[in-house]
């Protein structure tokens, strides 16, 4: 095989040479406890300390409010598992939407099993939730909302600042899972009213395992895992060092190049939305052409299936997705694509395509030479496609 092109970095990102190289030294040498006094300990205290200091400045907030997880899908649990038990004096109902990852919903209908309400807002065809539905859904017993920040199969950018301000004006908390917006467009917890914030390293160019939550001071928040004094006695088991300090490097490396990142990839991401719409007939852009992230690209094309279109397009070096990594493995359409209105068998032929820091113009112009191919290809073998052309004539 002549080139192999990444073109899934919503599933998971490279590591960057530098965290690598920030990490290596905790595997090796600095390999002590941050729990013990002597020496080789408190390197790897300071360490942690570092991390946190370097991902509280990614998102303003301050050092204290950051509490390192293995990853988002337990910062997610532990959000809303945890306000439901600590407010359910106060309430019982949470309001999040349709198109939140499965850390966010499954929890949700777990909750729903345990005595919680829960409200799904709808989403537009962008993918985007109405402010108004919104205020319409706030109960006395809203004591959560649970927003995602970006999307990550469609991309669309919620209003994230405005779903704080009514949290904040009736006073209830107001979560968002950030995992996809992290590193790619300016968030800041102070300025956007956001009480609790979920993000992952590995999509940030970090380690794998590695995540943290944010948790606005005054917050009640109950401990998730039970064991030692480790984060505050809040997260109990010693911490993953290498990762809490490769997350660390991640988050400030995506501070200091988030402008130039965010003009390359919006750059990538237009050319290759372009082409394809040139090149493709009977396609459909998914999600909000504007309020969009920077490195998402999610179309549907007519007459054809995801899964055949991302072998075909592997047997060609093109790593890609048609849904979430988590879900392509299942027969099902997207819960996303069905929340943003699309039929089954439209939902059924989604590519996503999503661009990192190591994509080139040359890989864009690749995959715009050999995709019309592929779904013309497949659609020359689609029965509903030549009952279409048969119709059409
Ligand atoms: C929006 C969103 N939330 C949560 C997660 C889960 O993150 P993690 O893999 O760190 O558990 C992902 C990634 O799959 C995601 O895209
Ligand atoms: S459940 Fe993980 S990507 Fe959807």
């Amino acid at each position: 095989m002549d080139r192999r092109v990444y073109f899934d970095n919503a599933a998971t990102t490279s590591v960057h040479p530098e965290v690598l190289e920030a990490m290596l030294p905790y595997f090796t040498q600095n390999f002590g406890n941050p729990s013990s006094i002597y020496e080789i300990g408190q390197i790897n205290k300071n360490a942690i300390d570092d991390a946190r200091e370097q991902v509280a400045k990614l998102i303003g907030a301050k050092p204290v409010e950051i509490f390192f997880t293995s990853g988002a899908t337990e910062a997610d649990n532990w959000a809303i598992k945890g306000i439901a038990e600590s407010y359910k004096n106060k309430g019982n109902h949470i309001i999040t939407s349709t198109v939140e990852h499965h850390a966010v919903l499954h929890t949700c209908e777990y909750l729903e099993k345990n005595g919680f309400e829960v409200t799904y807002l709808p989403v537009d065809e962008n993918g985007l939730i109405s402010i108004d539905d919104l205020k319409n859904a706030i109960k006395d017993t809203t004591i959560l909302i649970t927003i995602m920040f970006a999307n990550n199969e469609i991309g669309t950018i919620q209003p994230i600042k405005e779903i704080g301000e009514v949290a904040r004006e009736n006073k209830i908390i107001f979560h968002t899972d950030a995992v996809q917006a992290i590193g790619q467009v300016p968030v800041d917890v102070e300025d956007m009213n956001i009480d609790m914030l979920s993000l992952t390293g590995h999509k940030l160019n970090g380690p794998k395992g590695t995540g943290a939550l944010y948790v606005k001071k005054g917050i009640k928040l109950k401990a998730f895992i039970h064991g030692g004094a480790q984060e505050r006695r809040r997260r109990g088991g010693t911490e993953n060092v290498p990762g809490i300090v490769g997350l660390g490097k991640a988050s400030e490396i995506a501070e200091s190049n988030m402008e130039e990142k965010t003009k390359k990839l919006n750059k990538l991401r237009d050319k290759l939305i372009k082409g394809i719409k040139e090149e493709i007939p009977y396609c459909k852009l998914n999600g909000d052409p504007v309020k969009r992230l920077p490195n998402n690209v999610n179309y549907s094309f007519e007459f054809i299936e995801g899964e055949s279109l991302l072998i075909m397009l592997d047997m060609k070096g093109i790593s890609a997705s048609s849904g979430s990594a988590c879900t392509s493995g299942s027969l099902d359409p997207s819960h996303v694509l069905l929340g943003i209105g699309l039929p089954h068998e439209i939902a059924h032929g989604s590519l996503r395509l999503t661009l990192g820091i190591d994509n080139t113009e040359e890989d864009v112009d690749y995959i715009i030479e050999v995709l019309p191919g592929i779904v013309k290809r497949l659609r020359d073998m689609s029965p509903l496609y030549e009952d279409f052309v048969k119709n059409n004539k």
